[in-house]
């Protein structure tokens, strides 16, 4: 910043955030040591580092969630002590969770001043200030909206809105990208840029470091708990970053093989499911009584007339077999939960078969599909995927209570906790799950590290099948590496994986073949030896159908690939 500029700004009133001396110990564990981090006014500043490096626990602290053992923070050259988020939010700061906290049967404005409406009425005076927000910031938010009918990137447009209808002057954004896709990414971008030159400071939080230093005009770099250095994003290679993160050279990746061979591991015919609800997609329904009850009770076919319910997943085919991993793209929202609880069988097909191994697995519930080998990496990791209050030698045994242990000696533990313990020290050993010890909660691991602990759990049973929803959402770029590694070693053994990722370069890194899903349809296929994320982003959106590169070839194709192509 250039100093003699008129009006003269002192460098205190450039800052907007200035934590210093930030420690805060948890058993075992010393999550921040000493961090100093300043924000300034009118800039996108990143945090980045590995799995466990703190930052969450930073920001946490900022947001009033936690109190530092020690330290100071300073809001508008203030000093401050926070208690609540509430106490945060009073003094302008605001933050997006990755995980968004709308109510899905409420309206954009009603989400907006709940718990707020003592600001601006719950009536014509919100409705106008939501427009005024969405407009100034060009967030596109619509205040009548249902939230459940929007998708994930307008969600967290609301969320934003949100944030700053409260009067957030700084926004804490934690891993907003892990959700979107490219052109998404570029429309938060954006809006990331309209808030800074309305004199807004946003921290991002991301593992996405190519996108870090696209967006952020300062970098802090935190190691192990502590503050390791700041980077200028024109002087720095995604590599160099990752390796301040790390604190020693990043090991270059190994290249993948072709492992696919001609055995049909999983064979899904035809497969149909009805939305329950009706419009799951945002498309208009009429209602249906639905057949059953519970998790599989989806309605019969018969029960559905044709055109008049939609469709979540439609007619879908495809096979996948031993050796291969089958990507599918997709916008979140497009059949993609569907396709997962069908195969798990959290939800029934209403048409269509599902084959293991030959055998018709259509009728199995979940608990016998899990036992013949299906491994199941959950969308929702807290949903789904851990019980967060146990400790994690008890979450080793989760959704493998009855397994019998196989020829490793793995599995079986419900009568067993001492090989349960066992194998959960070896699994955080293997996948590097930064913990004090086996015995502290689920809750207590940081997300990225909470994620490993799944993933080990899984092929700890050498699943035959593994359905791998965004197996590395969340986790940093050298545990990633290693999670691929450890996924491409069990398909060189004959493991069959159907991939789900909204990160493209996942999806093109360690796919052997590639589907795109919309509307609950396979419309296009890819080669992830020669498609680019750009042209697979675009077919997302509908945009392309095909063989996409026939696409770009300008011979555009109506149909998926043949089922049985093997590569
Ligand atoms: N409530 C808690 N109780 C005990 N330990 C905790 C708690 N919260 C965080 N920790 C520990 O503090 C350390 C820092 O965690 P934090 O969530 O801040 O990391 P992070 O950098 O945000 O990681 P990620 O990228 O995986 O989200 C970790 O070792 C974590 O296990």
């Amino acid at each position: 910043m250039d100093a003699s500029s008129s009006p003269p700004l002192t460098a205190q009133s450039t800052i907007a955030v200035e934590l210093a001396g930030i420690t805060k110990r948890f058993p075992g564990v010393v999550a921040n040591h000493d961090i100093h981090l300043t924000v300034r006014k009118g800039t996108v500043h990143a945090l980045v580092g590995e799995n466990g490096a703190g930052k969450s626990t930073l920001m946490k602290i900022l947001y009033g969630m936690q109190k530092p053992d020690e330290g100071t923070i300073a809001v508008d050259g203030d000093q401050v002590s926070f208690h609540s988020p509430a106490d945060a939010i009073a003094r302008g700061i605001g933050m997006v969770h990755q995980h968004f906290m709308l109510a899905d049967n409420l309206t954009v404005l009603e989400n907006v001043v709940l718990g707020s409406e003592k600001l601006y009425g719950i009536g014509g005076g919100a409705r106008r200030k939501i427009r005024e927000i969405s407009e100034r910031y060009g967030l596109g938010v619509r205040p009548d909206a249902l939230v459940e009918d929007l998708g994930v990137a307008d969600r967290q447009r609301v969320e934003i809105l949100k944030v700053l209808y409260r009067g957030a002057r700084t926004l804490i954004l934690d891993e907003p990208t892990a959700v979107l896709v490219p052109q998404e990414v570029n429309a938060l971008f954006d809006n990331l840029r309209e808030l800074k030159s309305e004199g807004l400071a946003v921290i991002f939080i991301s593992h996405k470091l190519g996108e870090v230093l696209s967006v952020a005009d300062e970098i802090t770099v935190i190691r192990r708990g502590t503050t390791v250095g700041t980077a200028v994003p024109s002087e720095t290679t995604p590599r160099q970053l990752a390796e301040m993160m790390v604190g020693s050279e990043l090991p270059t990746p190994e290249t993948a093989e072709s492992t696919v061979t001609d055995r049909p591991v999983i064979q899904v015919e035809n497969l149909t499911v009805y939305a329950a609800g009706g419009a799951s997609l945002g498309i208009e329904a009429e209602p249906v009584a639905v057949g059953g009850t519970g998790v599989t009770g989806g309605m019969t076919a018969e029960s559905a007339v044709a055109g008049e319910v939609k469709r979540v997943l439609d007619d879908v085919t495809f096979t996948i077999h031993a050796g291969e991993v089958m990507g599918i793209a997709g916008v979140e929202g497009n059949g993609q939960t569907e396709l997962i609880d069908a195969l798990i069988g959290l939800k029934s097909a209403d048409s269509g078969t599902i084959r293991f191994l030959g055998e018709d697995i259509t009728p199995w519930p979940t608990r016998k599909r899990r036992e013949q080998g299906v491994g199941y990496i959950p969308e929702d990791r807290h949903r789904h995927g851990l019980l967060l209050e146990a400790p994690l030698w008890e979450n080793r045994i989760l959704g493998h209570v009855t397994e019998k242990p196989n020829s490793k000696g793995r599995g079986g533990f419900w009568l067993d906790p001492k090989a349960a313990q066992e194998d959960t020290r070896r699994i955080v050993e293997a996948y590097d799950v930064r913990t004090p010890g086996i015995d502290v909660t689920a809750a207590s691991l940081s997300g990225g590290n909470q994620q490993k602990l799944i993933v080990g759990r899984e092929m700890s049973h050498s699943p035959k099948f593994l359905i791998a929803a965004h197996p590395t959402r969340g986790v940093d770029v050298g545990a990633q590496a290693a999670i691929w590694d450890h996924i491409r070693e069990a398909r060189r053994e004959g493991l069959a994986v159907l991939l789900i990722s909204a990160d493209l370069d996942e999806l093109i890194g360690l796919s052997d073949t590639l589907r795109v899903i919309y509307n609950g349809r396979l419309v296009a296929d890819a080669d992830p030896a020669t498609i680019t994320p750009e042209a697979l982003g675009s077919a997302m959106t509908g945009a392309a159908s095909g063989h996409l590169e026939d696409v770009e070839a300008g011979q555009e194709g109506d149909a998926a690939a043949p089922e049985d192509e093997a590569r």
